[in-house]
């Protein structure tokens, strides 16, 4: 009897330890498994206190990218908002049936058809630097630009604008290649963040990322752009002095105020030449903002040529929608939606008075002038 109870003790023993160690490698299996699929990647985080910062920067999270600029807006969209705000119903009956879009219950939903409607995992692949950065101008026309290359399937893009290389560049490289999104053979990785345009550290620091980088520059009259430009502050702030008083220095002497930032960031001369210390131009690809708007699939086939890419974005995929004033997407095969920019693009401009724009426009020639040499080409602005 003492015989056999000592034998069941031992061969419980046993067990507890063959089971402890079965528990141990389905830990580890586990564990490898999760890192398989990518979950162990250390994403950035501090993210949301940055928004305090500035209203503008909207979050780093690929899922979330259409809510900003490509949200449909109330007035254009009113059924997709019904359930915040019920009084966007007003403005409906000014937009075609076509312009309605269906409700998506969550973002990861916006991810799943965001390649032409085929639902897209985000595990494979690897995150790398961008080969091709759109770097400016502000208010050119960079959102309708980046969202018309994201209908192609080579191309995957971070949706919101990362401020590397001009604010959170001491977050370090790696940091920056964590927010890209994965990618496989052969598609490019894009950001946009217009601003690299007029920084001055810029240039080199995406030279030190890789000085290989493709850059899209999206010009746009210098006067229409920073007309654009206060549209955008004044919408944030009605308190804002008028365009005329913050664009000249004095209004008796008319002399411009090129400290004012939207004057400065139309010097196109000026700021193409501190990139062109780093990089050559033939590394530049200059978009008309003008053209991307009136011809989107010409100026989209000149931009796939740039990037090596077969052109697969062309005129099928575009219609002019006569409310929003602007070419938008088209129902994309397989996907149940049209998409236009949200309301943030295309906002009325107020009227400024043709003296200060003519002003501004005689002071802007000869930067015009010389940025159409270096640049090869002539945008016409005058
Ligand atoms: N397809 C389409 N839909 C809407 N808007 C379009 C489009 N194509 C170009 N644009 C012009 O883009 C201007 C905004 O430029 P950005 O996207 O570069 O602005 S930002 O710097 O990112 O804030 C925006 O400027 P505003 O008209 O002053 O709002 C538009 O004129």
């Amino acid at each position: 009897m003492g015989c056999s109870g000592g034998r069941v003790r031992f061969n419980f023993g046993k067990a507890l330890s063959k089971v402890s160690v079965f528990f141990t490698m389905v830990l580890i299996f586990t564990y490898f498994f999760y890192c398989l699929t990518g979950f162990c990647d250390s994403a950035p985080r501090a993210l949301h206190s940055q928004h305090a910062l500035d209203k503008d920067y909207v979050i780093l999270d690929d899922h979330r990218r259409i809510l900003d600029d490509m949200r449909p807006s109330p007035r254009l969209f009113p059924d997709a908002h019904s359930h915040q705000n019920s009084t966007a119903s007003a403005d409906a009956e000014q937009v075609g049936a076509q312009d309605q879009l269906p409700h998506h219950t969550s973002d990861s939903a916006k991810e799943s058809t965001q390649n032409n409607g085929i639902p897209v995992s985000n595990t494979f692949g690897s995150k790398r630097f961008p080969q091709a950065i759109i770097i400016g101008v502000k208010k050119g026309g960079t959102r309708a630009l980046l969202e018309f290359l994201r209908i192609h399937p080579d191309v995957r893009a971070v949706g919101a604008e990362p401020h590397f290389f001009d604010r959170f560049y001491d977050k370090g490289l790696e940091w920056y290649r964590n927010l890209m999104p994965r990618t496989l053979e052969g598609q490019i990785t894009m950001e946009k963040t217009p601003s690299y345009f007029v920084t001055k550290e810029a240039p080199r620091r995406v030279c030190t990322m890789n000085c290989q980088t493709k850059l899209i520059v999206v010009v746009r009259d210098p006067v229409t752009r920073a007309v654009s430009d206060y549209t955008q502050t004044l919408s944030k702030n009605p308190g804002l002095p008028s365009f005329q008083n913050l664009a000249l220095k004095n209004s008796s002497t008319d002399l411009i105020d090129t400290t004012w930032s939207a004057v400065r960031i139309g010097l196109y001369a000026k700021h193409l030449e501190n990139w062109l210390k780093h990089f050559p131009l033939s590394h530049f690809l200059f978009v008309s903002g003008e053209r991307l708007v009136s011809d989107p699939a010409g100026e989209m086939g000149r931009v796939q040529d740039f990037l090596g890419l077969k052109r697969v974005v062309s005129d099928k995929h575009f219609y002019f929608n006569q409310t929003k004033g602007f070419p938008c997407l088209k129902k994309p095969e397989g996907s149940s939606r049209p998409r236009c920019l949200g309301k943030s693009k295309g906002r009325p401009h107020p009227q400024i008075s043709s003296e200060v724009l003519q002003r501004l426009r005689d002071f802007y020639r000869p930067f015009n002038h010389r940025f159409y040499q270096m640049s090869g080409q002539d945008f016409g602005w005058d």
